[in-house]
């Protein structure tokens, strides 16, 4: 006979869909890897092979076209007529046979389905089923062992709000044995159980007080549901005890704590520390300059510090933000000299997500958009490039920002403040300013004066900074002598208070008397005598100078204690009124109020 496929077997009159069929449900059984089967026809000869892929490849194998007498050999004769492949493979497998025949509908044998390896596959199936086995109980042992854990309670109910799972903690804890709960109602176990409503509402209760014969726990109760059905419920304590609950609730409030204080650090960034009252000055240029910065305080008006290096233009710009109304929203601060210029734009404007490699997720936010509605510092402004000086002309003109990489503008609300220690009019006249910059940053400009300028604040702003390092420094320096002072005053201060308030510091770290002396002043300040004079009256000056700043401060200190009654304080000190008078006139306290600081 011809090799024969499914068409030819159609030719036999056996139909098509039921030889698919027939080898579909062969496929199902076995699975595609592990069984093949061999087509037989009726003279016992191997005309077909299905592989995986449920074709017949007539005459393309080597062993087609081969006597198949020992495939057959164990073919029973009951199955020779009418048996579906079905019940052909049950019988044959519980008679570890392989083979199926493939019957004409007048119920003759016109071919064999072979099926193989059966038994190999029984055997893999097997294995599989004990190896899930093995998985299931691995996996109950570790559930007994969550259940079972001895620091939670754990109950379980049913649908109908009988308990199926209860472990030893909530059963100790409610007093009875596992015999006496399991199948039982909750309520019957614990009346007031709320688990009969959870399995009735589906919905969880997340933490809930649960007091059981005088003992205080925290529990969970939800809702158990399958294919959205609500099948049952568990109640779980969420602490071994209340003990265990404050530990966690002292660490939740520690933990905000933190919070707190990080976000008051954060605000304390983004907000200007420093008001006029930080402000020292009674020099007439400084207390103008203060009056008129109050003024514009008030107003929106870009504002432009000039001054030396050290002279407080960023305290002024500190005190316009937190005297005028934007001093609730941000004051950002931005040092154009100390920002790479391929930086600074971004850190301006911000980026685009993607904007460059290594850009964070979302983009970021740039200053100008941080400050929005508050006030933005652009301190070292003629430090500036060129290309960015043209960008913040755009963003000073349109009000609006781009973030780098981006499309999308927003409109900004930002008050500008800027400083710089650098002549921007000489600048732009050199061609390394913008003049349309120049004239948009030049509205209100007030020039801070220069230390040497105002002597007389030279010795306002040492008390004031001598007292403040006390305190920081925690040092026994009490006073500057006279001499000192007047080396101080004498000297001319490049770097304004900032370097007055260094050389303070340095040397009260150094000085272990209580005033502080000519010698104890840095080199870079000159003294006015030479040094033999100096040698001379040192040791003089010294006594005098002690013996004077110790009068004083026991004057002040009377004063103090006294609450500013002159007659009060001359009876703490034992002295005459009269004498007391003349010894305020003589350090310069007669007109003393108790906020001066000496
Ligand atoms: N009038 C003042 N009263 C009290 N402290 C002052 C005063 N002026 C300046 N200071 C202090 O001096 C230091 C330098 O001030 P600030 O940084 O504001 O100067 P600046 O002009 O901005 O300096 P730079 O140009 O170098 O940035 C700061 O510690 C500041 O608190």
């Amino acid at each position: 006979m011809d090799h024969f496929s499914v068409d030819s077997m159609i030719a036999l009159d056996f139909p098509k869909v039921s030889v698919e069929r027939e080898i579909s449900k062969v496929y199902e059984e076995f699975g595609h890897t592990s069984a093949y089967v061999y087509v037989v026809d009726k003279d016992g000869l191997l005309v077909g092979l299905l592989d995986q892929s449920a074709m017949i490849q007539a005459g393309t194998d080597e062993n087609l076209q081969k006597p198949a007498g020992e495939l057959m050999c164990k073919a029973p004769k009951c199955l020779a007529s009418g048996s579906t492949l079905e019940e052909a493979v049950s019988y044959f497998s519980a008679h570890q046979i392989t083979e199926v025949p493939v019957i004409d509908e007048a119920g003759r044998m016109i071919g064999l389905l072979k099926v193989w390896p059966l038994l190999d596959y029984q055997a893999s199936k097997l294995k599989m089923i004990d190896s899930e086995l093995n998985e299931s109980k691995r996996l109950t042992a570790t559930l007994e062992a969550v259940i079972e854990n001895p620091y939670e309670g754990l109950v379980v109910v049913d649908e109908n709000s009988r308990v199926i799972i209860i472990n030893n903690f909530y059963l100790e804890a409610i007093g009875i044995t596992r015999e006496q709960a399991l199948g039982r109602h909750i309520r019957e176990l614990t009346p007031h159980s709320e688990l009969p409503d959870i399995v009735r509402t589906g919905k969880a209760q997340f933490v809930d007080y649960w007091k059981v014969r005088d003992r205080d726990f925290m529990i969970i109760r939800a809702p158990i549901k399958r294919d959205g059905k609500t099948i049952g419920a568990m109640g779980k304590t969420l602490f071994k005890d209340m003990g265990l609950a404050h530990v966690f609730a002292r660490k939740l409030a520690q933990m905000e704590n933190d919070l707190k204080f990080y976000k008051e650090e954060l605000r304390k960034i983004h907000s200007a520390t420093y008001t006029f009252e930080d402000i020292v000055g009674e020099d007439i240029k400084m207390t103008s300059t203060i009056y008129l910065a109050k003024r514009v305080a008030r107003a929106s008006s870009t504002v432009l510090l000039t001054g030396e290096s050290g002279t407080g233009k960023e305290l002024f710009a500190h005190a316009i933000h937190n005297d005028g109304a934007r001093r609730y929203s941000p004051f950002i601060k931005v040092n154009c000299a100390a920002i790479p210029e391929q930086l600074l734009e971004s850190e301006l404007f911000g980026y685009a997500e993607g904007a460059f490699t290594g850009a964070c997720k979302g983009g970021k936010p740039g200053k100008f958009e941080l400050a929005n509605h508050g006030t933005i510092f652009l301190d070292e402004i003629g430090d500036m490039s060129l290309t960015m000086q043209a960008k913040l002309l755009r963003v000073i003109q349109e009000r609006e920002i781009e973030r780098v990489g981006g499309t999308q503008t927003f409109k900004i609300d930002v008050r500008i403040i800027t400083a710089t220690n650098r002549k921007l009019d000489i600048m732009v006249q050199e061609g390394m300013f913008r003049e349309d910059l120049f004239y948009r940053l030049n509205v209100i400009v007030l020039e801070l004066p220069c230390l040497r300028e105002r002597p007389s604040d030279i010795r306002l702003l040492a008390n004031y900074m001598l007292t403040k390092l006390k305190q920081k420094l925690e040092t026994g320096v009490k006073g500057i002598s006279q001499e000192s002072m007047q080396l101080l005053q004498n000297y001319s201060w490049p770097g304004n208070v900032r370097e007055l308030e260094s050389v303070l510091e340095q040397v009260m770290n150094i000085v272990d008397e209580p005033f502080i002396l000519p010698e104890h002043l840095p080199a870079r300040i000159p003294h006015s005598k030479t040094a033999a004079e100096e040698t001379q009256s040192m040791e003089k000056g010294r006594f005098e100078e002690g013996v004077k700043c110790a009068e004083k401060e026991l004057l002040v200190d009377a004063l103090k204690r006294s609450k500013g009654n002159k007659s009060q304080a001359a009876k703490i000190l034992g002295i005459h009124r009269s004498v007391m008078y003349k010894k305020l006139r003589k350090h310069g306290l007669g007109g003393m109020t108790l906020s001066q600081e000496y």
